[in-house]
Order: C-alpha cells, then sequence, then structure tokens
C-alpha cells in the first residue's frame, strides 16, 4: 500500500454556544501512529467526527494526499478510506460476525446472498487479525468488547481504510486484548496506513505513538513530529496549559472508627469468602484485572445483587441490604462504572442532572426543588471540576464524553452518604480534572467519609489509596499498605499465578 497523507487545513467547527474546533492545522503521514492529547472537551471527537463526515465544518479543508476533500456523509468518508473506531462500537447485535464484516459489500452470486463467499472471505480477515479462533456465524452480542473492536478493525481493512482513527480504543479491554491490540496498531502502521489515536493514557503515547498533537479548547496546541526529547510534564503543561506537578497530590490524615466490616462474604462473582474492614477517613482502593471481581463484591455489599454468605456490618449496625436503595438509606452509594448508560438523562440539562440526587434517583424525579440552590451547586461544581460547558443549562448530550463524567461524578459526590464506592472514577477524564476529583475524595476523608475505590488504573490505586485490596480470580488475594504498594507488587498479586 503507498504511503497515506492526511493534512488537516484550518478546520472550524462550531456549535451553538461553543466553537468546538477553531482553525486547527496540522498533517498526519502514513507509517505514524499519531497520538491525539487534550483535556475533556478539547475537540478530539470533534475532529474524528469531521473526519468521518459527521459534523459539519464551517470553515477549511481535509487533503488525503494531493486531493482536497470535504465528507457530507459517513458513506461518502468510508468511500475515501476513512474508517473511525469509536468507543461505542456502532456493530449490530443480532447479525453474525461475517455479515457485520462485510455489511454494505455482502457477496451475491445469482442475485442471492453467497453464503459460502461471505464465510470465506470472513475466515480469512479473522485470521489475519490473530482471531481466527471466531466463528463467522456468530452473533456479535455473543463476543467481549475487544472482540467486536477487532471486527470494527476488520470491516475497515475489508473496505481499504487507509486512515484509521481510534477513539480511546483500550478503556475497556482486558490486558490480554490490549496487548492484541497494540499488536494490531502497529501493523496497521506499518502496512503504511495513518493511524490517529484518541487517548488519555501517557504510558500509551510514550509506548505506541510515533506522533502526538495536543489541543486545548478547540485550538492546536503543537504537534511533536516525534516523541525524542518529549516527556510527560511537557505534555501535560501544553494540555492543561498550567503546571501539575503531582497528579495524585496524596494527603496522608486521621482516621477514625471502623465503618464497614465484611465477613465471609461470597456471592455471584466471588468465588473464596472476603473480609476485611474499613475506617472512616480511609481511602481504601480495590485492584485487579478485568473479571477480578472486584465490582461484583461491591455490588453483593451494596445491595445490587444478594451475597450467598457472609456479613456486612456497617457503622456498627449488622445490614443485609436487599437493594442499592436500602445501602443509599444507610449511607452506602455505588457510583457505578458505566456511568453513561446506568446515569444519563441525555436530553435533561447538566444542572438537573447533576442535582437529581442518588436518593431520589430512585424515586420520583422532582418533589421540592430550590432553583436557585441548584444552580449555586452545579456552578461551585463546574468550577471545581472545571467542566466545560456553556453553562448549567446546556443538555447534558451536548457536552463531551469525559465532561459528561464529571457530572455524574458530581452528583454522587454532593451526596450525604458515609461511604462513596467509586467504580473507576477517572475513567475517560484528563488529568487536570483527575487532580481535582481526588482532592474532592481527600476533603470527603479528611471529614471522616470513607472512600472505597474500584481501579484498574495501577498508577492511580497506589498513588491515592491508604491500603489497597488485590483481587484475582474472584477472590481477594491480598491488603497491600501504601508504602509498600509498589506496582510491581500489585500487578504481580493480579495476574494469574
Ligand atoms: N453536538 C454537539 N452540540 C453542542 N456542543 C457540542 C456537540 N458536540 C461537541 N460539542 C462541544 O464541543 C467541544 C469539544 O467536544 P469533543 O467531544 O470534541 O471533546 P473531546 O476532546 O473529545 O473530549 P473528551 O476527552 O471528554 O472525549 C465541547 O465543548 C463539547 O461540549
Amino acid at each position: 500500500m503507498a504511503q497515506a497523507h492526511l493534512r488537516i487545513d484550518g478546520i472550524t467547527v462550531e456549535f451553538p454556544g461553543v466553537r468546538a474546533l477553531d482553525g486547527v492545522s496540522f498533517s498526519a503521514r502514513g507509517g505514524e501512529v499519531h497520538a491525539l492529547m487534550g483535556e475533556n472537551g478539547a475537540g478530539k471527537s470533534t475532529l474524528l467526527k469531521v473526519l468521518s463526515g459527521v459534523n459539519r465544518v464551517s470553515s477549511g479543508q481535509l487533503w488525503i494526499g494531493d486531493e482536497p476533500i470535504v465528507f457530507a456523509n459517513a458513506r461518502e468518508a468510508l468511500r475515501h478510506g476513512v474508517s473511525i473506531i469509536y468507543q461505542e462500537l456502532t456493530l449490530s447485535p443480532n447479525l453474525s460476525v461475517a455479515e457485520n464484516l462485510l455489511l454494505g459489500q455482502l457477496p451475491v452470486r445469482h442475485g442471492f446472498l453467497d453464503r459460502r463467499r461471505l464465510r470465506e472471505r470472513a475466515m480469512t480477515i479473522l485470521e489475519e487479525l490473530g482471531e481466527g479462533d471466531i466463528h463467522p456465524s456468530t452473533k456479535v452480542r455473543e463476543l467481549s468488547i475487544g472482540q467486536q473492536q477487532m471486527i470494527e478493525i476488520g470491516r475497515a481493512l475489508l473496505r481499504d481504510a487507509r486512515i484509521i482513527a481510534f477513539d480511546e480504543p483500550t478503556s475497556s479491554l482486558s490486558v490480554q486484548e490490549i496487548r492484541h491490540l497494540k499488536r494490531i496498531v502497529s501493523r496497521l502502521r506499518d502496512e503504511g496506513r495513518v493511524v490517529l489515536y484518541v487517548t488519555h493514557r501517557m504510558e500509551e503515547v510514550f509506548e505506541m505513538c510515533d506522533a502526538v498533537t495536543v489541543f486545548r479548547d478547540g485550538r492546536h496546541i503543537r504537534t511533536h513530529d516525534t516523541l525524542e526529547g518529549l516527556d510527560h510534564d511537557i505534555l501535560v503543561s501544553e494540555m492543561v496549559g498550567r503546571e501539575i506537578e503531582d497528579v495524585y497530590g496524596y494527603r496522608p490524615r486521621q482516621q477514625g472508627e471502623v465503618l464497614m466490616r465484611l465477613e465471609g462474604i461470597e456471592g455471584k462473582g466471588v468465588k473464596a469468602p472476603v473480609s476485611f474492614e474499613m475506617r472512616r477517613g480511609e481511602v481504601f482502593g480495590l485492584f485487579g484485572l478485568v473479571g477480578a471481581g472486584r465490582s461484583e463484591l461491591m455490588r453483593l455489599v451494596c445491595g445490587v445483587e444478594r451475597a450467598t454468605a457472609g456479613r456486612v456490618s456497617f457503622d456498627g449496625t449488622p445490614q443485609r441490604f436487599g437493594s442499592p436503595q436500602a445501602a443509599i438509606r444507610a449511607g452506602i452509594a455505588m457510583c457505578p462504572e458505566d456511568r453513561k448508560s446506568q446515569g444519563i438523562f441525555p436530553v435533561a440539562s447538566v444542572s438537573d442532572n447533576l442535582n437529581i440526587s442518588c436518593r431520589r434517583f430512585f424515586k420520583r424525579w422532582g418533589g421540592f426543588r430550590n432553583p436557585q440552590r441548584e444552580t449555586r451547586n452545579t456552578q461551585d461544581y463546574i468550577r471545581q471540576l472545571r467542566i466545560r460547558t456553556p453553562g448549567p443549562k446546556t443538555p447534558i448530550a451536548n457536552l463531551s464524553g469525559g465532561n459528561q463524567q464529571k457530572v455524574i461524578v458530581a452528583r454522587w459526590l454532593a451526596e450525604e452518604i458515609d461511604l462513596f464506592v467509586m467504580d473507576e472514577p477517572t475513567r475517560g477524564i484528563d488529568v487536570g480534572a483527575r487532580r481535582d476529583i481526588y482532592s474532592l475524595l481527600y476533603d470527603l476523608a479528611d471529614q471522616g467519609k470513607g472512600i472505597l475505590v474500584i481501579s484498574s488504573d495501577l498508577a492511580e490505586v497506589s498513588s491515592i489509596c491508604d491500603r489497597i485490596g488485590v483481587m484475582r480470580d474472584g477472590e481477594l488475594i491480598d491488603i497491600v499498605e501504601r508504602d509498600e504498594a509498589t506496582p510491581e507488587r500489585l500487578l504481580g498479586l493480579a495476574l494469574p499465578a
């Protein structure tokens, strides 16, 4: 394949009240993995949507090689060899793998679908992607997220995409799936394609990217054609426009009496009895690989699922929560990992989404409301967490993914709760805002609340928690004190023996 070349020339995209991209220009060469970085709301997804013909530009031009192009729709973008692999995958769950791979170009013979050729072509591409174990007739809904992503990549390859863009592709993958994806990305690069790669994970940039472009507030800040001489701190300060010395900013604090005691908890996803205690003022981490049972354990504790054995005592009282509502009434709330699907009212405003307290969330939305107080509360959090929105009344659906996350996290943190269980609290959230979220968690701990953080981010758990419980394969393997919680130690415990 000849080397592709993408040039973005003075692209501006406007939404009511927001200039999402402001005269952005840079180039990406074939044969390189080009990272796109920037805070939440900086304009990264908007750029991908310009490339895929979803977002209209108000000015500017794209060039692929010598050809000037502005796409009118997704089909046209595909025809020119541009494929975007979004986080929310676009496959049809009830169709087979083969049908999904070849949708839009299904092989036909004598006017009928040629099933044999369909299967053969699907098998070839699956082999090429190292997914030969997947049967072409499997329904896509039966595949893991990582496998589904591979099918999306297969689709791009079958259309001979010259430009492939990934939008935070590793955020929901297991360690093994991430490794596999990285191999495939390198292959796409070596074939001379332009690979654009949106990520908030700094280590991925240094491990697998060849160039990086930084955006801030819809503007192009800088393109580094090589990563030589570049380091973490330079990138952070370009992204956030200020120095952030220590993202985690850990603060030790006094701990109070025992807040929660688990004794021999077992149930769905938790294979061996789990026992531990947590104190008021403590930030306790639960670390493990995807599927280790961390969220499952807390679902048993918080009444989302029924435990088959064991006891929970909370604030000195034995408890058996029959529902999440009962747990919330007692003072434990679990902020779910999949906040988007579990927590958002897309047509409602930022303010409404932030002020539907999780107590009322389960009841009727309404009752007695105090609009001034709500607006003040929203404005406080917009400031504290730097939520990028035209205002409190903007529909939350208009915010960037990371900014939606911040609103939902703020909703939970604003609650009168004694123990906050935060499942992957900073997934998809940029470095500047992460620091603000950690600082809010420490403030709550200072007030004597308990914070339990479920995280797959090693650097995060080892840096913000006082103690870390490591889970593996449905079992609590060990609890490590902060002083001993090196990333190597934690990972060593979490990986299969
Ligand atoms: N359909 C829309 N209507 C109104 N505003 C929008 C729309 N889509 C995006 N925006 C705004 O454009 C800006 C850029 O958003 P974009 O999604 O490109 O950010 P991002 O860099 O991808 O952020 P994140 O890291 O949070 O995913 C944000 O201020 C966002 O609120």
